[in-house]
């Protein structure tokens, strides 16, 4: 809140009957503006009312004073002086009591208690000028203070509807007697006991172990107000029946806090001052001369403090009041004690001069006005009171309370992080993908999962992870050492030893079996006759589910790969070989779907007692891996040693007896690229052309359906009636728009299919 001056307003009593009667006594003040317009009726709460009210005092002629106005006779004499006084705004005799609390700036003191700030009402003025008849009142004229309880408890209640604020009011009741202070709200021997006034650092001057009563009503508060005032010192001298000896000091003490939002609390107050009355002992012809003495001293005192606030610039130097303010005697008395905050400090601040209308104490009013301009002046720094640590408190909670919003906010993100980095860093990730790795290496029936199990023991550490490579690599010579033994144990069969690894996979039972789905042929496979593709309950139920399963998995270990990729790791070679295992695995699994759906199957080897049938069709097949895994050169030198991979001596022997020329002697090694030497047509027994002839004019798929037809060609020279009947069916299939030859892509030699090569070789 800006700075603000004390707001000014000045009353003046009516004259008394016993001043009416005199006729000395003459009317010397009188209101030229009152300040007040229809404004000031409205009781908003930051209203400060008052367009500058104008007061004029007629001076008596002995009187001179140096801004004065006068009147003049006719013959230039001057007839009559004034001087004139502009108060925030001036009350005539006729005033109300309403009227002065609706037009002082009392509520608007009391709204800004509401919201926490120190506010200070009082009343200075000649003795017997109406001070105690303002603030108290009377039984049917209720003065400001009680007007000010009844608005506070109204206010207090509509703001804490609309605020959803809490409001504590709390009163105390102090008199200052004879430098001294004591509490209204005691009896007996406390109410006679003088309180301390001490310092505190921040709070300022305070009466130490006051009362404060809890008032929770109206009624209560006045009721306890009217208790208070009866124990006031009172006594009576010529110039008021019942002057107040003392200074009185009733503070309403308005404790808010706000429920909702912060839950911060206010600490307002409104104090309302009755001050003892300024007297002259030959006026009062008082017989307490001790009592008027210490009256005068410290309304003395006030003035000279104001005086001393005035030369400092109408304001309290900032920092601590003694330190820098040595030249404002405000410790000399209690009075200015308690008041120094509102008289240029942090309070806000309202005085109402009182004065006497009459003339024959002009002196007086003059001096009382000459008052009231001074403080008029005087500037107030007006702070609002929080409890700070209440606020501390509260601001630390909300801060607590978001922190710990951040934190799991935090904590979910490091999680997420964690997992991301998981899965990323080598170790975690191979291990994330364990189950995938040993799934794939099941599948096409390596040994991927007993090195895992092997190598790795479920420590989540890296080194871990790098041992089980070490050891894989072990294991997999180990595998392939066994294959080889294995190979040697069944010399000459050499596709029987690989192929069975694939074929074991459609003994695995099937979690949904059920009927082929195209079985063209269903015969039971003949224990004479080794079959590449024995017995199961539903091969073709396998064949698919094992199929999708590879697509699968090959999208998962793709993303994995990816992963590994994008987060600047190595593949590692187990994964690469574990893809093209997964390829290799897929056509295997396409060419057996697409023999199931021709119906070309191996339990048809009873009906092939020389197994020419059966040997026609491993043969081809074992062609068509070797061309789907070819090197790609035309070379025919598969694993790239050099040699050409169809120099063994079984396949020679194959090639011999069923397809080739003689001399020949090669497996095509690639459809993309054919080897030159199989390029022409190489008659066969039946004189077709050669199956695997690769021509690149066409397309993939249609060079896949011409080697079948071929194929197909050569078993209806085995068992013509069967293989034309297959025939028949596949170009029936064709017809219908069957694609049983998609495009085939180029592979990369595998690992796997040179192990192979090596054991044919072998
Ligand atoms: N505005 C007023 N209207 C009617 N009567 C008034 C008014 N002001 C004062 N009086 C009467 O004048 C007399 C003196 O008033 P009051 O006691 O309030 O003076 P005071 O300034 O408090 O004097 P003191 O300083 O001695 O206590 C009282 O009888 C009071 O009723």
């Amino acid at each position: 809140m800006p700075p603000q001056n004390i707001h000014v307003i000045v009353r003046i009593r009516p004259l008394n009957a016993q001043e009416k009667k005199s006729k000395k006594i003459k009317r010397a003040i009188k209101v030229v503006r009152t300040g007040v317009d229809d404004r000031d009726l409205d009781l908003s709460p930051n209203r400060v009312p008052g367009a500058g009210g104008l007061v004029q005092v007629e001076l008596p002629n002995d009187v001179r004073l140096p801004t004065v106005n006068s009147t003049k006779k006719s013959n230039g004499k001057i007839d009559k002086t004034y001087k004139q006084y502009h108060p925030a705004v001036a009350f005539p005799p006729s005033s109300t009591q309403q009227e002065v609390f609706h037009s002082s700036n009392l509520p608007s003191l009391i709204n800004h208690s509401m919201n926490g700030y120190r506010t200070t009402f009082f009343a200075y003025g000649q003795t017997g000028a109406g001070k105690t008849f303002t603030v108290l009142g009377e039984d049917k004229k209720p003065g400001l203070l009680f007007r000010a309880v009844n608005y506070l408890f109204k206010s207090t209640k509509l703001k804490s509807e609309n605020e959803k604020m809490k409001f504590t009011i709390r009163l105390s009741a102090i008199e200052l007697y004879n430098e001294q202070c004591f509490d209204l709200l005691t009896t007996g021997h406390a109410r006679m006991k003088p309180l301390q006034v001490r310092e505190h650092n921040k709070q300022g001057y305070y009466v130490d172990r006051l009362t404060g009563i809890r008032c929770i009503n109206v009624n209560q508060c006045i009721h306890t107000i009217k208790g208070a005032v009866r124990q006031r010192t009172v006594g009576g001298h010529q110039m008021n029946a019942r002057s107040s000896r003392s200074h009185l000091m009733i503070t309403l003490y308005v404790d808010g806090t706000y429920l909702a939002s912060t839950g911060a609390s206010t600490f307002g107050r409104i104090t309302i001052v009755d001050l003892a009355g300024s007297e002259r002992l030959k006026d009062t012809r008082s017989g307490n001369v001790k009592e008027s003495g210490f009256i005068n001293k410290s309304l003395y005192t006030l003035g000279k403090v104001i005086n001393g606030i005035a030369k400092n610039g109408g304001t309290l130097l900032p920092g601590t009041t003694r330190r820098h303010n040595q030249n404002i005697p405000f410790r000399e008395s209690v009075l200015t004690k308690l008041l120094v905050q509102s008289l240029g400090g942090e309070n806000m601040c309202a005085m109402c001069a009182c004065v006497s209308p009459g003339n024959h104490v002009t002196g007086e009013t003059v001096r009382t006005l000459g008052f009231a301009m001074m403080v008029k002046g005087i500037m107030n720094h007006p702070s609002i009171h929080i409890d700070e640590q209440e606020k501390l408190v509260t601001d630390l909670k909300k801060e607590i309370e978001k922190l710990k919003r951040e934190n799991i906010q935090l904590k979910h993100m490091v999680i997420e992080v964690s997992q991301e980095a998981s899965l990323a860093s080598t170790k975690s990730g191979a291990q994330n993908h364990l189950g995938l790795v040993s799934e794939i290496d099941h599948l096409v029936g390596g040994t991927g999962t007993k090195v895992l199990q092997n190598g790795g023991d479920g420590d989540d550490d890296g080194e871990e992870y790098f041992q089980f490579d070490d050891d894989f690599e072990e294991e997999e010579e180990e595998n392939n050492i066994s294959y080889d033994d294995e190979y040697d144990e069944e010399e000459g069969e050499e596709e029987k030893i690989n192929f069975p690894t694939i074929s074991s996979r459609y003994n695995e039972p099937s979690p949904s079996p059920s009927p082929p789905i195209s079985p063209i042929s269903s015969a039971p496979s003949s224990p004479h006759s080794p079959s590449l593709f024995p017995t199961a309950p539903s091969p073709m139920k396998s064949n698919i589910d094992t199929s999708q399963r590879v697509v699968q998995l090959k999208a998962m270990l793709t993303e994995a790969k990816m992963q590994f990729q994008s987060d600047g790791n190595e593949i590692h070679p187990h994964i690469l070989q574990l893809e093209n295992e997964l390829e290799d695995l897929q056509k295997e699994l396409q060419l057996s779907a697409q023999l199931a759906g021709l119906g070309v199957s191996l339990e048809d080897s009873g009906e092939d007692p020389d197994g020419k049938q059966q040997r026609a069709l491993e043969a081809m097949i074992a062609a068509t891996m070797s061309t789907a895994a070819g090197d790609g050169d035309g070379d025919g030198d598969i694993d790239g040693d050099g040699e050409s991979d169809g120099e063994s001596d079984e396949e020679e022997k194959y090639s011999e007896q069923q397809y080739y020329s003689e001399g020949s002697g090669s497996i095509p090694s690639s459809p993309i690229t054919p080897n030159p030497n199989n390029n022409s047509n190489v008659s066969n027994t039946s004189g077709r052309s050669n199956p695997f002839n690769w021509d690149e004019s066409q397309g993939e798929g249609e060079n896949w359906r011409n080697m079948w037809e071929n194929s197909l060609r050569i078993l209806a020279d085995v068992d013509e009636g069967d293989a034309a009947a297959k025939l028949k069916q596949l170009e029936l299939l064709e017809r219908g728009g069957v694609n049983l030859f998609g495009d085939s892509k180029k592979k990369t030699t595998t690992k796997k299919t040179k192990t192979k090569k090596k054991n044919r070789r072998k």
